[in-house]
């Protein structure tokens, strides 16, 4: 599977995201559409992404930063297309919420990967 950029920024070579679902297809995997908005988890989907991601919420411009999943938009995907959602970004807890939201399945990063990240827990939580 490969997992490819899908907001609306344009890419440095001018091609479409319809573009990389055709050559990952003819290569013979499956496209992960990481998105910021509903939109353009919508316009993923119909251009032939397996699946849509919430990857990109948060850190694009006009998807303002967070310090929580983007539940909603799971929610809201969940809704809106026919491919399987996944629930990725900022999950750091296990991922019941996100699955009741509508994720078939959630990737999990910094919370299980980043020394430094799961450290600053500890000390925050020692500060408070
Ligand atoms: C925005 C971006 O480039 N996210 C990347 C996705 O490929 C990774 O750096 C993240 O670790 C991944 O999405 C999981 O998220 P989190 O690390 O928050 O659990």
């Amino acid at each position: 599977m490969v997992a490819a950029d899908a907001t609306a920024r344009p890419r440095p070579d001018g091609s479409t995201f319809a573009d990389l679902v055709a050559a990952v297809h003819a290569a013979g995997a499956q496209v992960m559409a990481d998105v910021s908005t509903l939109q353009e988890g919508r316009e993923a989907a119909a251009q032939g992404a397996d699946l849509v991601s919430t990857t990109l919420s948060g850190y694009v411009p006009g998807s303002p930063r967070q310090a929580a999943p983007d539940l909603r938009l799971v929610a809201e995907l969940a809704a809106a297309v026919r491919v399987p959602v996944v629930a990725e970004g900022r999950l750091a807890t296990p991922a019941a919420e996100a699955l009741a939201a509508g994720a078939s399945s959630v990737v999990v990063g910094t919370a299980i990967t980043a020394p430094t990240a799961l450290t600053k827990l500890f000390v925050d939580g020692l500060a408070s």
